[in-house]
């Protein structure tokens, strides 16, 4: 039943809710998308873990890595040792194969958030959804893992993006992160309305937004480097401590400026392909934009990170990064 859930979610054949035994603790089918798994053992040593993938349509690789996680368990390779919520976040824009349908599902989760649509809807259910599950769980450590992929090559394949909010993040997450392989980690600068950035702000989460290499279709996706995620997950599955290693291997970076698309009439001046981290020199004109002008490098020379000039209106256009030295990480 779990190694097809994912599947079954999104061919819509998960309807009525489904609940059953698996190894450690039971299984239970809250709604489209959305998997709660409960151990047996009520121990509150181990976290109350979200894990969740498909907030945009187009990233696979996260799915089937979590889908090989569930596997397991339902085999019996792995133990439930955490209350676990397993999240599959845009199901229409995943069965479209796109990022999203009508608007980017990422930027919508805020308690006041007032639109109406699919994805506004689908923020909603997936906000009530986090509140009810670590209600359902106190006194744990909150964890929430949202797993993507980026549009385009990466300098660090595999980073993670550390929302901005009050809670601070443990020493422990740095180094889980490392031992899963995470090459690199960019602190946010302000609030940015994400699912990871939902979790940390609202319940103290420990929360990352995790980019696990490259989008591509369902079976074009190379799993292998993504091993030692797998790994972390599995571990956080079974409620025992993760493979750690040294935050020192990861680079880390902070934004120093977000490039807003304001006007129709808006490009950036480097090519589409350009790999996330790239650095641009003092004077490069990064974008041209006809309501808020040029944007040119200062005196620092600044990497990129998500260029993408075709959002919507008012949305991020590109993050603008320098690297953070090592005595402030
Ligand atoms: O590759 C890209 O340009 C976008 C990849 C992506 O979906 N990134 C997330 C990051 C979320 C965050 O800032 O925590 C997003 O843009 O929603
Ligand atoms: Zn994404």
């Amino acid at each position: 039943m779990l190694a097809d859930w994912l599947e079954r979610s999104l061919d819509g054949s998960v309807s009525a809710p489904v609940q059953g035994d698996i190894p450690g603790g039971r299984f239970r089918v809250l709604g489209p998308g959305l998997l709660e798994l409960t151990p047996t053992a009520d121990e509150t040593r181990t976290p109350a873990v979200v894990l969740s993938a498909g907030i945009h349509g187009n990233e696979t690789a996260p799915i089937e890595l979590l889908g090989a996680s569930l596997a397991r368990l339902e085999a019996g390779l792995l133990r439930l040792g955490s209350p676990v919520l397993v999240i599959l976040g845009n199901l229409e824009a995943i069965r479209a194969g796109t990022r999203f349908v009508n608007t980017n599902l990422n930027r919508l989760f805020r308690r006041d958030l007032a639109e109406d649509g699919m994805e506004p809807d689908r923020a909603r259910q997936l906000m009530e959804a986090v509140d009810t599950f670590y209600v359902r769980h106190p006194g744990r450590t909150r964890l929430h893992y949202d797993l993507h992929t980026a549009i385009r090559d990466s300098q660090y394949p595999r980073f993670a993006v550390e929302p901005f909010a009050d809670a601070v993040t443990t020493p422990e997450q740095w180094q889980w992160l490392a031992g899963a392989d995470i090459q690199a980690v960019l602190h946010q600068h302000d609030h940015s309305w994400t699912f990871s950035h939902y979790g940390k702000h609202y319940h103290g989460a420990q929360a990352f937004t995790l980019e696990l290499g490259r989008a591509l279709p369902f079976g074009a996706n190379d799993l292998a480097p993504l091993a030692p995620m797998g790994q972390l997950l599995d571990a956080l599955l079974e409620g025992r401590e993760p493979a750690s290693a040294s935050p020192s291997r990861m680079a880390f970076f902070r934004v120093e400026h977000e490039l807003f698309r304001h006007a129709e009439a808006f490009r950036l001046c480097f090519p589409d392909d350009t790999p996330n981290f790239t650095e641009f020199a003092p004077g490069t004109r990064l974008a041209e934009d006809a309501e808020a002008g040029p944007f040119t490098v200062g005196d620092t020379p600044l990497r990129v990170v998500f260029p993408n000039a075709r959002v919507e209106l008012g949305a991020r256009a590109a993050l603008l990064v320098t690297p953070v030295p090592d005595e402030e990480t």
